[in-house]
């Protein structure tokens, strides 16, 4: 494609994803669908120069406050992965006049703002939390995600893994948390590579791979993915399981289960029963009243822990939508620990950064429930032998509390109860 032709289009996905009316993935895959002449270098050219553009969106506006042309392209311009040399034979001259005079203001004149570019009310709330350490914080919910693997343990060994994508091309190294992770160099075409058809990796952040691992769930015993979605989290369980017992799926979304269905016949499982739920209270979940073993609670957050991969959530979500989110977290906690027997254990986890989706939940949960026994994570980390189990969890021990800038992980919560015999 030429590179003129390709800046016009990307401006056009730019425009398409600053509506903020739909998901960026799901705008980028319609645009994808309804381009199928695109290749594979321009498609990753245009999905970075649009998320380029939500990741640094407050500085790139503010730039694109001078220049000349349409505002999403002054925006694409400044935001357009490829190289310098690339993009300069799509502009006319007094673009390029304009963008040597934007890449020459140093990053010392750049506002607070224009830094982390986050809202004001997300960039309070992280820097609540962890006071000096903000900027690297918000440095690393703005660069884009490694790939991680998740190897199932029941088709291959890690290292057998690591092998086979050598062999193939693929530099991996072993993830330094998880036991089934691998970190992958780059972005590849899973689909064509053979341990990925056959079911011997998935996709899973290594953050996602270790909420997994608290659950510890075992052979035969009877558990509950209460929020599966496309069942990130319950083919890890399942893989736990040894492919025994029983693994109910359940969400209310049918759709997103949907979607669990064709990695569930790759995994080669037969111990896991998706079903969908009309809502958290629905009969199913009454029939299976204290007969559960183990629960997670993946519940639907704000996602801003997952910055790196999403980063049009910062712009997506308010202060209200959280508030709603933790009625709903709060009532489908409620709802789920129903489920456990004596002794089972219930496992809350989010993919959000909030200490009110959190902490907070954790918080209200225990003083409702002294029949539950809250575990300190720490502790149940070094029961299964993770390294550093500490250095995952809050200072007291408590709560899993994973950060992109120092775990190199997506923002996780985990907390974690045993139901009193
Ligand atoms: C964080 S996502 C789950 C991700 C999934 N566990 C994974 O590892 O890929 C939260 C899920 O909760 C589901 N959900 C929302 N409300 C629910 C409810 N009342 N009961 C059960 N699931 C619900 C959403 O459809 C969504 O799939």
């Amino acid at each position: 494609m030429h590179p003129k032709a390709l800046l016009d289009s990307c401006a056009e996905l730019v425009a398409l994803v600053l509506r903020f009316d739909h998901p960026a993935d799901a705008i980028v895959s319609r645009y994808f669908r309804q381009h199928k002449q695109l290749g594979p270098r321009e498609r990753a050219t245009l999905a970075e120069t649009a998320y380029n553009v939500l990741r640094h969106k407050l500085r790139f506006e503010s730039l694109a406050r001078s220049g000349q042309g349409p505002r999403e392209r002054r925006l694409a311009i400044l935001g357009f992965h490829g190289p310098r040399d690339f993009l300069k034979s799509a502009l006319s001259d007094s673009e390029k006049q304009w963008l040597d005079a934007c890449d020459a203001v140093p990053p010392e004149a750049w506002l607070p703002q224009h830094r982390h570019n986050l809202p004001d009310w997300l960039a309070d709330a992280l820097r609540a939390q962890v006071g000096d350490a903000f900027e690297a914080l918000a440095a690393s919910l703005n660069e884009p995600a490694p790939l991680d693997l998740r190897v199932n343990v029941l088709v291959a060994k890690r290292a057998d893994v690591q092998r086979e994508l050598a062999e193939a091309g693929v530099r991996a190294a072993p993830t330094p948390y998880s036991p089934w992770g691998l970190r992958i160099e780059g972005k590849p075409a899973l689909q064509k590579i053979e341990a990925f058809r056959r079911g011997a990796i998935e996709v899973q952040d290594e953050g996602s791979q270790l909420l997994a691992w608290i659950l510890d769930a075992h052979r035969g015993e009877m558990v509950v993915d209460f929020c599966a979605g496309a069942g990130g989290k319950t083919l890890a369980i399942g893989a736990m399981m040894r492919n025994t017992g029983r693994l109910y799926a359940f969400d209310t979304s049918a759709h997103r289960l949907e979607a669990l269905k064709p990695r569930l016949a790759r995994s080669g499982l037969s111990n896991v029963h998706p079903a969908a739920l009309a809502h958290e209270r629905d009969e199913r979940v009454k029939r299976l009243a204290g007969k559960i073993d183990r629960v997670l609670v993946d519940a639907p957050c704000s996602g801003l822990g997952t910055l790196r991969r999403n980063p049009d959530l910062k712009w997506r979500q308010t202060p209200q939508d959280v508030a709603e989110l933790v009625t709903k977290q709060a009532a489908i906690l409620e709802s789920a620990q129903r489920l456990l027997k004596p002794g089972g254990r219930l496992v809350y986890a989010t993919c959000s950064v909030l200490p009110e989706e959190n902490e907070a939940i954790a918080a209200a949960f225990s003083e409702r429930h002294p029949e539950f026994e809250p575990l300190p994570v720490a502790e149940v980390l070094r029961g299964l032998k993770l390294a550093e189990a500490e250095a995952l969890c809050t200072a007291d021990g408590r709560f899993l509390r994973l950060w992109p800038h120092r775990h190199h992980t997506d923002g996780f919560f985990a907390a974690v109860w045993q139901r009193r015999g």
